[in-house]
């Protein structure tokens, strides 16, 4: 509860009608869908605010049910005084994420469109909210009907083989339309998980580790990048311990930044040695790795199947001509540009086209891209064996957009949203 000028109380369910009416003092019901002026009284008939009420009729409404809008003001007074009447006149405080879930039980919305809702509202930026309105307007499920196509096509023709078996054709048929279309089918879901990978990134953030010797002047950098002092510095070599994260904004995507201790083997002391082991691990874990040691020394040795950017810092120290690497120097100053430039491309790299960019979209189109590769690799001769490996699939293509699904799985993604969406 908060104060603003306004606050927005919404009402979804077959009393909504009449609780606004009984909100409005026997005052007529607004015309659907047209913001109307109205005092709002209490049952005992006492003035309680005035401002406008709107009546959307089911089903031409967000969640299919009857609803009522009442734009009050967004006093705490107000906002203390309706619950207590509402709930008199039959109304409950919604569920987090209720209108959604109502508006996708009737058809409103696909699974897809939801989860498109959910990124939309925790997206941070540019990049992040346009991913999330590809999907919120429909892309996805634009995608699975394409997908489901596919399905069709085979469908039609096993359907056909089972109904006229005497048909000498048949292994024929298969071969020449029901591979081809299973071919192209499984073609297309592995571009999609090949995206997917991207597309989670641009959601959840990128991770970057600065991974180095101890002394690399990775505190410096991490620094120099949140342009605040985050991290401890100092002369000391295995001065930082554990792993330092920060969020920052690289070329519109989120990257989560993580400093680490400095690596080396030769340490008596278990606390870095434990130290040392994050940084191992960060390192692994990453989608992009900073890798840096004072120029003139050897780079770092990684082991990561993260992309890496190779950083020779200390520049100013005098032996930067001599080293390959990018030489910089947070002291001086030195290639600071570049170094800001070649670290953006190296996260725009890492993509981000990608629809599917939930793991829960990603599972079940891994399943359907397997058990189409199961079926190719099987050869194709029984075709009601085949029909029914083909209605499985499209099975896990309608639990993709919700259309069969459980509850469980409902209760997870709607629990993640705010009350009142
Ligand atoms: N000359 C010079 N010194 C630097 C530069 N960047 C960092 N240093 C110095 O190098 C020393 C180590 O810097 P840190 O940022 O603590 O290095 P680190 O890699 O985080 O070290 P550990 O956490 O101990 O592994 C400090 O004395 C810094 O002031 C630079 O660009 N030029
Ligand atoms: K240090
Ligand atoms: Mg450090």
């Amino acid at each position: 509860m908060g104060k603003a000028g306004i606050a927005v109380w919404r009402l979804s369910g077959p009393a909504s009608g009449e609780i606004l009416d009984r909100l409005s003092g026997g005052r007529p019901r607004p015309q659907a869908r047209r913001a109307t002026h109205r005092y709002l009284v209490t049952p005992e008939g006492a003035l309680l605010d005035d401002g406008l009420v709107l009546w959307f009729p089911g089903p031409a409404s967000a969640t299919g049910e009857d609803m009522v809008e009442l734009h009050l003001h967004g006093s705490l007074a107000v906002a203390r005084a309706l619950p207590p009447i509402l709930s008199n006149l039959g109304a409950r405080a919604a569920m987090p994420g209720e209108f959604t879930l109502r508006g996708f039980h009737h058809g409103k919305m696909s699974l897809l469109a939801v989860e498109g809702l959910a990124a939309l509202l925790d997206s941070e930026t540019e990049a992040q909210r346009r991913q999330a309105m590809r999907t919120l307007s429909g892309e996805g499920s634009a995608q699975v009907a394409r997908w489901r196509a596919h399905l069709l096509r085979a469908r039609a023709v096993l359907e056909s083989a089972i109904d006229f078996p005497d048909e000498e054709d048949i292994p024929a048929q298969i071969a020449e339309e029901v591979r081809p279309a299973l071919v192209a089918l499984y073609g297309e879901l592995q571009t999609a998980l090949a995206e997917a990978k991207d597309a989670r990134r641009l959601r959840e953030g990128i991770e970057v580790a600065i991974i180095g010797p101890p002394n690399a002047g990775k505190s410096t950098l991490l620094n120099a990048l949140l342009k605040e002092d985050r991290a401890l510095v100092s002369s000391l070599p295995g001065t930082t311990r554990d792993i330092v994260s920060a969020r920052l904004e690289i070329g519109g995507r989120v990257v989560e930044i993580l400093d680490t201790a400095g690596i080396r083997e030769a340490t008596t002391d278990d606390i870095e040695r434990a130290g040392v082991e994050r940084s191992r691990d960060a390192a692994a874990r990453a989608d992009l790795v900073i890798a840096c040691s004072p120029a003139g020394a050897p780079p770092p040795a990684i082991d990561t199947d993260a992309q890496i950017l190779a950083v020779a810092t200390k520049a100013d120290e005098g032996r930067a001509a001599s080293d390959p690497r990018l030489a910089i120097s947070v002291h001086s100053g030195a290639n600071w540009d570049r170094f800001l430039t070649a670290f953006t491309e190296a996260v725009l790299a890492l993509g981000g086209g990608g629809l599917f960019a939930y793991e829960r979209q990603r599972l079940l189109i891994g399943e359907a891209a397997t058990a189409v590769e199961r079926i190719l690799a099987a050869d194709l001769a029984d075709p009601e064996l085949l029909a029914e490996q083909v209605r499985a699939i499209g099975h896990t293509l309608d639990a993709l957009t919700g259309k069969i699904g459980t509850e469980d799985i409902l209760g997870e993604i709607f629990s993640a949203f705010c009350i009142g969406k």
